[in-house]
This record gives structure tokens, C-alpha cells and sequence, in this order.
């Protein structure tokens, strides 16, 4: 019988008080997250939004206990698979590969070379794709495979993503169900689906399918659900000036309490564990908002974890992956056509997409130069008098 390694996705939270900075200068770093025009002002830029952002981020993660219980969640998950993938008499053994925090997925590749998996079958711990998530994950696979012969040789098998799988849309069902049950008055409570945001560019230029999954998914929760409750879908955790997908979960709330709901039933639909945008961001910071919105009844609907129903959702991902083709990782990572490609490769005159780039890059070689003289002190703005 085939040895199946089971490579679960994740994003990776920090552990430790101390763990915030090295995290998030990671996250930061990855050109998915922050797409730049000029690639060799990611490390730069990284190091200064992730000094800027740890203070903040610290707070946010001590009001949670002091770290992320991501890791903990993530490998009760794996666990859990394993065992109901073996019951299933898969000869199955599940990692965990985190992109930003331990552990990395490069030593869950060791760990799968290590222990002489004969397959590999990767599953993001996202039901919705995006460039951000699941693809940045899939581009640092292919990255591995690239370099290193050993691992390019492992038949590969991938989900992209499983927002409609039957089992996991029942899962959701019945937590949300559950939720709306204790609520005074259950048919009457607003269902309110709060997904991760995304910059608008990703979705309007380098043609993300996230946005249009989420929706579908939300979709595909009520119409399973069958009850008639009415609902609203949202985007949270905008970060930076840029605009993100709309409506913002904060915007949305004000608009629930003018339009006098009562009662608000909150699912968290991008993730599938407890995490810092769940404990902190949604139980406390949105919890004010609604109360302020005049909402009086905040209810939110528990992550998946380890719930029976999704455990079997993920274990039905891995066989159904297991009856088909080895896959190419090119496949989930490629952009669409109309992708603007940073950088632009050619030069045109005129105002187009090539100048909106090279301006990009003056502007931010300018803010490079100001930041430099800022905090070295020296330079033609001092000798003018100017700083
Ligand atoms: C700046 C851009 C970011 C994008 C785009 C983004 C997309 C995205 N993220 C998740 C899930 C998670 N994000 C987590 C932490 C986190 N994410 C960002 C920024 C972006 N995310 C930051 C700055 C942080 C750190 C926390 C903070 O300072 O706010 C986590 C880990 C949470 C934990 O418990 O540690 C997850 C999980 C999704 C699903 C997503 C796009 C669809
Ligand atoms: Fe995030
Ligand atoms: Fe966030």
C-alpha cells in the first residue's frame, strides 16, 4: 500500500509575545501578500511595516492570551485526519506546513522526505482560493520542487480550493444552526458572514477568484442551511491605505443597526480554526462596533476545528484527490490573461500601464530616500535645512 504524506496549508500565527516581529516581517516579505512593483524593495519594505505594525499586532495578540492558538488547532486537526483517514485504511500521515511561522513548510517537506512518503497530497486549510493564501503556499511548493530533485519526483496531488465540498458546507450548517438557536429569537437573528478581506486589486488586476468563492460559499451555507433567516456577507482585517474589498465588516454593522437588527449571528467563513481575526478582532473589536451600532444581541458561530462533520469533509478532500492524476503545481498558480505583471517588462511611451509603474518605483525610491535620511540624519534635505 502507497505511504500517502498529507500536507496541510496553513498560514502560521505567532506563539510568543516575542514571535510578532519575525512574523510579521515574514508575512510582509512574501511578494503575495504586498505586491510591489520593484522586488527588490520587499525586504526593505517588509522591515519597516513590520516595525511599524508589531507594537499594534502585540496588543491584539496578548488580549488573546499572549499568541496564536493556530499551531495548537492546526496540528489537533492533522491528528484527528490522520486517525480517520487510517479507520478509512488509507496508510496516511498528515504535516502541518505553516508559510509564515513554524513550522515552515520547508520542514514539512523534510519531515515527508524524512519519513519516505511515497505520495503526496496537499490541502490548503482554506476552503476559498486566494493569491494570498493557498496560491503563495502553492508557489513556495513549486519553488521546493524546483530545487530539490528528490522532492520534484513525489506524484503530487492538490486541492485549489473546496468551499462547495457537501460535507464541509453541512459542517458549517450545523454550527451555524446551533448559534442561531440560542439566540431570543432565532428566525428573526441576522446571519452575518465575515470573510478575510483582500486589496480590490487583486481580485479587479491580477484576477483573484477569491471574492466571487466567497460569495458562492455564503451562498451555498444558506441555501444548505434551509431556514430563512436574511444575511450579510463582509470583508474584515483591512490592513494599509489601499482599498480593499467592500462592504468592511465595521461598515456593515453601523448599517444592521440603522436598518434596527437586534440580533446578529457572526460566522467567520475564511477560516477554519480560532484564530487572532476571530478571538480578537471579531469577539472583541466588532462586538463594540455592533453594540455602538445598537445591536444588541452579538452571537458568533465557533470556527470548525475539530468538528466531526469537517474531519470527515477533509478525509473525503484526500480520497477524492487519491482516485485522480498527479497534478502539476503550475496549474493552481498561474494568473489569468488580463494579470498586470509587476514589473512591467517594456517600456511604452504615454500615460499607461508601464508609467503608473515606473512612477510607482520613483515614488517609492523617493520615499526610500526620505526614510534613509530620517532616521540617518545626513543627507540634501538637512544640508537644505528642509528636515
Ligand atoms: C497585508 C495583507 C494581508 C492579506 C492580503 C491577508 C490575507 C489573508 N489572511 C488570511 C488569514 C490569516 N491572516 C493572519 C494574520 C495576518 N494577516 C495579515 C495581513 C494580510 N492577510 C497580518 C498583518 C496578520 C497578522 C495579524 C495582524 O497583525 O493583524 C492569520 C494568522 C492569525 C493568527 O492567529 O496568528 C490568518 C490565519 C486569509 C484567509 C487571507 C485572505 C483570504
Ligand atoms: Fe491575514
Ligand atoms: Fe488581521
Amino acid at each position: 500500500m502507497a505511504r500517502i504524506g498529507v500536507l496541510l496549508l496553513n498560514l502560521g500565527g505567532p506563539e510568543r509575545i516575542q514571535d510578532v516581529g519575525p512574523f510579521l516581517y515574514n508575512l510582509f516579505a512574501d511578494p503575495e501578500i504586498i505586491r510591489l512593483p520593484l522586488p527588490q524593495l520587499q525586504k526593505p519594505l517588509a522591515w519597516l511595516i513590520s516595525s511599524l505594525r508589531t507594537r499594534r499586532s502585540q496588543e491584539a495578540y496578548r488580549s488573546i492570551g499572549g499568541g496564536s492558538p493556530l499551531r495548537r488547532i492546526t496540528d489537533q486537526q492533522a491528528k484527528v485526519l490522520q486517525s480517520e483517514l487510517r479507520q478509512r485504511r488509507i496508510d496516511a500521515t498528515t504535516y502541518v506546513a505553516m508559510r509564515y511561522w513554524h513550522p515552515f513548510t520547508e520542514s514539512a517537506v523534510a519531515d515527508i522526505k524524512a519519513d519516505e512518503m511515497d505520495e503526496v497530497v496537499v490541502l490548503p486549510l482554506y476552503p476559498q482560493f486566494s493569491i494570498s493564501t493557498s496560491g503563495s503556499s502553492f508557489r513556495l511548493l513549486e519553488r521546493l520542487r524546483q530545487d530539490d530533485p528528490a522532492f520534484a519526483r513525489l506524484p503530487l496531488r492538490a486541492v485549489g480550493s473546496w468551499y462547495e465540498q457537501p460535507r464541509y458546507l453541512q459542517a458549517m450548517t450545523e454550527l451555524i444552526s446551533a448559534t442561531l438557536d440560542q439566540a431570543n429569537a432565532p428566525d428573526k437573528a441576522h446571519v452575518f458572514f465575515s470573510a478575510h478581506g483582500v486589496p480590490k486589486s487583486y481580485v479587479e488586476e491580477a484576477g483573484d477568484p477569491y471574492q466571487e468563492q466567497i460569495e458562492r460559499c455564503a451562498r451555498l451555507i444558506m441555501d444548505t442551511m434551509q431556514r430563512d433567516n436574511a444575511y450579510t456577507l463582509a470583508y474584515q482585517s483591512r490592513v494599509g491605505p489601499v482599498e480593499w474589498l467592500q462592504p468592511y465588516t465595521e461598515d456593515a454593522l453601523h448599517g444592521l443597526g440603522e436598518a434596527g437588527v437586534k440580533e446578529l449571528v457572526v460566522v467567520p467563513i475564511s477560516f477554519v480554526g480560532e484564530h487572532i481575526e476571530t478571538l480578537e478582532e471579531i469577539d472583541i473589536e466588532y462586538r463594540h462596533v455592533a453594540a455602538e451600532a445598537g445591536i444588541e444581541n452579538f452571537l458568533r458561530v465557533p470556527a470548525l476545528g475539530t468538528h466531526p462533520t469537517f474531519i470527515h469533509a477533509l478525509a473525503d478532500l484526500v480520497e477524492t484527490s487519491l482516485a485522480e492524476e498527479p497534478v502539476d503545481l503550475a496549474t493552481f498558480t498561474q494568473l489569468p490573461q488580463k494579470t498586470k505583471l509587476y514589473p512591467q517588462e517594456k517600456w511604452q511611451w504615454g500615460w499607461n500601464n508601464s508609467s503608473e509603474v515606473w512612477n510607482g518605483r520613483l515614488a517609492m525610491l523617493g520615499f526610500l530616500a526620505i526614510l534613509l535620511e530620517v532616521l540617518s540624519g545626513h543627507g540634501p534635505l538637512h544640508a537644505l535645512g528642509l528636515l
